[in-house]
């Protein structure tokens, strides 16, 4: 017995310190996990709060109002899903963080990166106005100070994200409020992941889904009116750009209010997959090379006649052609637009071909002819014509440099870093539009070879709209 006790005397301590550490780190852990709660905490400092202001009805009367509010909130989720996302969750999750994490830190952040100013000894900071949460991203909304533009802050934005523990922080100005900004720091990226296709049943080439933002929302891409040049490194995926777009097209080829006049000059390595959804397919027979450039030079002149044509019709009538099956929106898709423009070698057709590209290029979007194009490299003496696009798609780049030849001047500052985009992540790039002040951070699409097969399957059509289908060195 005495041994027993012995035992007892001398385990015992060395059990409860092992209990007491396990209980602890589980303590700390279940805490962890309640303050990435926030609802759940306020549910439950309710119910704690009810209970002790309510003794005489004991601790089951504060539950119960806990289970109603439980309750209310559920059924709020269920029947409104976006309203309650944006209007209750969005802004729970951003309290929550404002308190957690930027209120306590935003002094000394603002004093460290230079954007608070001392006058005398008063101390200026720009103010914290609201955050709120939405996907994995903190939508933070600042006051500048008097004198403060919007590249002071996107000078600062790495500094700011690695204070506050985001992966990045992007500056973006507000509608009709020049005193504000938003700051986005993403606190996980959602682009880590592949996007796999969509499930599109949509005619509407005015909101092509082709990937998600990073703020976890679909990315839909307008190409009615546009032209799109997509400018990426080998390998960082400008081949799922093209074919998002085709697969986001499907319906409308199938009901033939679009139609792809695919060239590749890459001998139909890149879309040849995908022949029998595209109303001309000219790949050129690199053998023969002077006729294999001049069938691009045709194809591209033979768009410029439909364009005339149109406009003809269109002149006086309307100022934006309406796709329609008799007159379809017709796709100039072309991967390795160098190809057409730099390296040709005969003289005349390359003369062609770049009088038709600009003229396409300059004329075609308002009747209904897109030209997409991917190009590996955006300087202008390799695409000429790279300014008379008025949507442009940069994917990972060589060279920080090249950011502004394609997105623009200062679109680096403004969080587009397409050098800094990992060769690991293909398809990620920054969708800069005319017009629009920030670029968007979108994945596109994977669509594998199988998807491909899977396209041509559901939107070939039966028979060709328009009978003249050109192949070239068929
Ligand atoms: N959106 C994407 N998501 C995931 N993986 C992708 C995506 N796009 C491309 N990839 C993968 O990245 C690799 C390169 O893609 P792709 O051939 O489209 O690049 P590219 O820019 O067209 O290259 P190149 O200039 O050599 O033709 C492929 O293995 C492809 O499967």
């Amino acid at each position: 017995m005495s041994f027993v006790l012995l035992v007892l005397l001398v385990v015992g301590p060395a059990v409860a310190a092992l209990l007491c550490r396990w209980l602890w780190r589980r303590g700390v852990r279940v805490l962890g996990w309640l303050v990435r709660r926030p609802t759940l905490l306020v549910v439950l400092a309710a119910v704690l709060w009810l209970t002790w202001q309510t003794p005489d009805r004991g601790p089951a009367f504060g539950v119960a109002i806990a289970l109603g509010v439980i309750g209310v909130l559920v059924a709020l989720r269920v029947l409104f899903p976006s309203w309650f996302a944006a209007g209750v969750q969005s802004r729970m999750a951003g309290w929550w963080r404002e308190v957690r994490v930027y209120r306590g830190a935003w002094q000394s952040a603002m004093v460290t990166t230079g954007l608070a100013l001392r006058e005398g000894r008063e101390l200026q900071l720009p103010r914290l106005i609201a955050v709120r949460t939405r996907g994995g991203i903190d939508l933070v909304r600042v006051r500048m100070l008097p004198g403060q533009v919007l590249e002071d802050w996107a000078q600062c934005a790495p500094r700011l994200a690695q204070t506050f523990g985001t992966q990045e922080c992007r500056v973006r100005t507000v509608v009709r409020r020049k005193h504000d900004l938003d700051l986005w720091f993403l606190v996980t990226d959602p682009l880590a992941v592949d996007v796999p296709p969509f499930d599109v049943d949509t005619t509407d080439t005015t909101a092509l889904p082709v990937g998600v933002r990073e703020d976890g929302q679909r990315y839909d891409l307008s190409l009615l009116g546009t032209h799109v040049l997509v400018v990426g490194a080998t390998g960082a995926g400008k081949g799922s750009v093209l074919w998002s777009i085709v697969a986001a097209l499907g319906p409308a080829l199938r009901d033939r209010t679009a139609q792809v006049w695919a060239l590749d000059p890459k001998g139909g390595m890149e879309l040849g997959g995908g022949r029998l959804l595209f109303e001309r397919f000219v790949y050129g027979d690199p053998e023969d090379e002077a006729v294999y450039e001049l069938d691009f030079a045709r194809t591209l002149e033979d768009a410029v006649e439909v364009m005339r044509r149109r406009q003809s019709q269109l002149r006086g009538l309307a100022r934006l052609h309406t796709p329609s099956p008799d007159e379809p929106l017709i796709v100039i898709l072309v991967d390795e637009l160098a190809s057409l423009t730099a390296y040709v070698t005969d003289r005349e057709a390359k003369r062609r071909i770049g009088s038709a590209l600009a003229l396409l290029l300059s004329q075609g979007r308002a009747v209904g002819i897109s030209v997409v194009a991917a190009v590996q490299d955006p300087r202008k003496e390799v695409v000429t014509v790279r300014d008379l696009f008025p949507t442009r798609i940069a994917l990972r780049l060589s060279e920080a440099e090249q950011v502004s030849l394609v997105l623009g001047a200062g679109a680096r500052d403004r969080g587009a870093r397409c050098d800094d985009v990992p060769e690991s992540l293909p398809g990620i790039g920054y969708v800069g539009i005319d017009g629009v002040a920030e670029p968007v951070r979108v994945r596109f699409s994977h669509i594998t070879d199988a998807d491909i097969t899977g396209l041509v399957a559901r939107f070939r059509t039966a028979a060709p709209a328009v009978p003249a289908i050109e192949e070239s060195a068929a």
